[in-house]
């Protein structure tokens, strides 16, 4: 799990505020009676009603108009209230509390020592909760324009205004009630923080409310950020804020988080932070958010956008289909384009004609011979010589890098646009055969870039049924980014037939496990429902923090597993380890799959290595069928150790392990039945 921990001072936000007033500030009352005080925080006497014995028993306490108390504790059931004043401690009854009535002071203002406050950030799915944590905390965070993004939970630091507070994003929810794991994880926060920023859509408010009145009903200091405020007046929407602020009784603040206006409004707003008065009927709470978007929302007529008649051709069911199938090619077009382009006329030439001659002069004047061999290797062929400044380099940085980077170029702009919900509405009725719905289609176009965020993305499904079946395909159904980058690249020397040949027996195979594991599974498939974003035009500063933290996350967490790998197989050519395994593997391997006794380290390792063990067969010479048995075979047999490990996380020992064994027995059936056949045929 990824927890960012980052000290950054807000006031350093850049904020052209332009909505939001000063006068719906002032018109909010922050008058309230000592009962509705949160624990530990401090408040101002500003009167003592009720008569004459009431005032006379508090003043004689030095409680007073204009002392400041703070409220330790309350017990259940309107018991009695622990109050400090000067460092000694009274307990008030519930009803003489009542008639206190105080003003709650800025937690900067409070008497003795603060300790950090945890502030979370709650609201709907795909309302902006990661990119204002991003505005608020300096992080670079990924955001997309779908529901369930974040699935975990992200916590930054940040001061402001001389007090320090712990920011945490949580995954969006649509009530109280939880469905799926990442409700799960979001609820737990409503107990464990202090402060509740209920983030909401301004542009969809009817929806959104349902959760905020809910959420006002768990009596924590809340206040509301009505975001996507630059979208409400293109849409026709005007919201009076001091109206919304009234009857919910908590601070409203509107904000853009993405034209990073009103940031600094919502950070002063959060001492005054506040439990509401509101009441709430849970049988009629409909017709209330219905009452309460009456009042306080206009709506103008306006003619459809070319981003809408975009949205309704996206989601017919002929143009749907087409749509898809254009996106596909575009983004295969495309990655291929931009990754053989920086191959070719950059990177390879840069390795060959100044790196490597240059590396190469560097090593030479190092005395050991074993310090040369593990640096550059035993050959001249990056791919070949196993050096982790030569082979390491070559494979990370000149040919997996540019795939890497165009893939996630391409998919972070369909991110953001939001175009992959509507994909998932085209392939449901495809997936439904497979006892999935069309959300599933989500966490498997992830697992095309890497399997590891594809596993945790299925935490937003509501079963552990969809999520077996999910989990079965992302595995199965095409390799991660750095082996497809692989299979392409020495693929295509021997031709499209056998690279296209291999895609299709992966899809073939994944549809077909699919179809086997969903007849066996207990159960039904669940029902679609989802919730379908507008498109937004992707803002590009948005899209390069997206593609820096990925390149983040390569640089930090894949090249180093590359290295890694080259290392261990370089060490074990060393030790001659490779050699020994390869003559204990060498009968089986040539037998049932026809290959080279080479490849049997390569498999050995192919479980620490796996996103590079396709590039290992490079020197390896294999004829175009081998290579098919070859690169299925390694796709398949096992997943790699990070997507082992999270397997093993997200769906118990017991069930990861049942698909782990089934997919490794599928592999080598179908291998060596493609060798069969080649043999019959041949
Ligand atoms: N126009 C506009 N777009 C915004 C604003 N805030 C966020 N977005 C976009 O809305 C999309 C969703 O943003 P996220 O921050 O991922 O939303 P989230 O609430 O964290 O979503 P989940 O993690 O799925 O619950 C992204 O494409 C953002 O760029 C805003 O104020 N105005
Ligand atoms: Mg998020």
């Amino acid at each position: 799990m990824f927890m960012i921990k980052k000290d950054v001072p807000a006031e350093i936000i850049n904020d052209h505020d332009i909505k939001q007033t000063d006068e719906s500030d002032h018109r909010y009352s922050s008058l309230i009676n000592l009962t509705r005080l949160e624990n530990n925080r401090s408040a101002k006497v500003i009167e003592i009603q009720g008569g004459h014995q009431v005032v006379g028993k508090l003043e004689a306490m030095g409680i007073v108009p204009g002392a400041t108390v703070v409220k330790k504790s309350a017990s259940i059931m309107k018991g009695p209230i622990v109050i400090e004043k000067a460092g000694m401690q009274f307990a008030v009854g519930y009803p003489m509390a009542e008639k206190i009535i105080i003003e709650p002071l800025a937690w900067d203002d409070a008497a003795g020592h603060s300790p950090v406050k945890k502030i979370v950030l709650l609201g709907n799915p795909n309302v902006g909760k990661t990119l204002l944590f991003s505005r608020i905390t300096g992080t670079g965070v990924v955001t997309a324009n779908y529901a369930g993004t974040t699935i975990d939970l992200v916590t930054g630091k940040f001061n402001y205004g001389g007090r320090k507070y712990e920011l945490i994003d949580a995954p969006g929810i649509y009530s109280l009630e939880h469905f799926s794991e990442a409700d799960e994880i979001a609820l737990k926060l409503v107990t464990d923080s202090d402060i509740i920023i209920n983030v909401i859509d301004a542009t969809n408010l009817e929806r959104n409310l349902n959760l905020t009145l809910q959420l006002l009903q768990a009596r924590k200091p809340m206040l509301v950020c009505l975001n996507f405020w630059d979208d409400t007046e293109h849409n026709g929407i005007s919201i009076d804020v001091p109206a919304l602020q009234k009857i919910l009784d908590v601070p409203v603040v509107t904000v853009s988080a993405l034209r990073k206006e009103g940031i600094a409004k919502l950070l002063e707003a959060i001492p005054k932070a506040r439990i509401s008065n509101l009441t709430y009927d849970a049988e009629e709470h409909w017709n209330q958010i219905g009452n309460i978007v009456n009042t306080v929302q206009k709506l103008e007529h306006r003619h459809h956008t070319v981003l809408e008649r975009l949205s309704d051709f996206t989601l017919h069911p002929i143009g749907g289909i087409i749509t898809a199938l254009g996106v596909l090619l575009t983004t295969l077009v495309i990655v291929r384009f931009i990754g053989e382009g920086m191959i070719n006329n950059l990177l390879d030439p840069f390795y060959t004609n100044i790196y490597a001659p240059l590396i190469m002069n560097l090593v030479g004047h190092i005395p050991s011979e074993f310090i040369q061999g593990l640096l550059v290797g035993y050959s001249t062929d990056p791919l070949e010589s196993f050096g982790i400044l030569t082979s390491g380099i070559y494979i990370a940085l000149v040919q997996v890098f540019p795939y890497f980077i165009s893939f996630y170029f391409v998919f972070g702009f369909l991110e953001d646009l939001g175009y992959l919900p509507r994909l998932a509405v085209v392939v449901d009725n495809f997936f439904h055969r497979f006892g999935l719905h069309g959300y599933s289609s989500i966490p498997v176009m992830l697992g095309l870039g890497c399997k590891v965020p594809a596993l945790l993305s299925t935490r937003v499904l509501n079963s552990q049924r969809e999520k077996i079946l999910t989990i079965a395909l992302i595995m199965m159904s095409a390799p991660c980014l750095p082996q497809t980058a692989m299979i392409v690249s020495l693929g295509m020397h021997y031709g499209v037939t056998t690279v296209l040949f291999i895609f299709i027996i992966l899809l073939i195979l994944a549809l077909g496990i699919n179809i086997l594991i969903n007849k066996k599974l207990p159960g039904k498939s669940e029902e679609f429902f989802t919730e379908l974003p507008s498109y937004r035009m992707p803002s590009p500063s948005l899209m390069a923090v997206k593609l820096r933290v990925r390149i983040v996350e390569y640089f930090s967490e894949i090249l180093p597993m590359i290295t890694l790998g080259v290392l261990i197989m370089n060490i074990l050519d060393y030790l001659k380890v490779i050699e020994f395994a390869t003559n204990i593997l060498k009968k089986p391997v040539e037998l049932v799959m026809g290959l080279p006794p080479e490849i049997a380290p390569i498999m050995l390792m192919g479980f620490l290595r796996k996103d590079v063990s396709i590039a290992l067969l490079a020197p390896l010479h294999l004829t175009a069928h081998q290579f098919i048995i070859g690169s299925i075979f390694l796709v398949l047999y096992t997943p790699c150790i990070a997507s082992f490990f999270t397997m093993l996380k997200e769906l118990g020992a017991k069930i990861a392990l049942k698909i782990i064994t089934l997919v490794f027995i599928v592999a080598l059936a179908v291998t060596f039945m493609i060798h069969a056949i080649y043999i019959l045929v041949f």
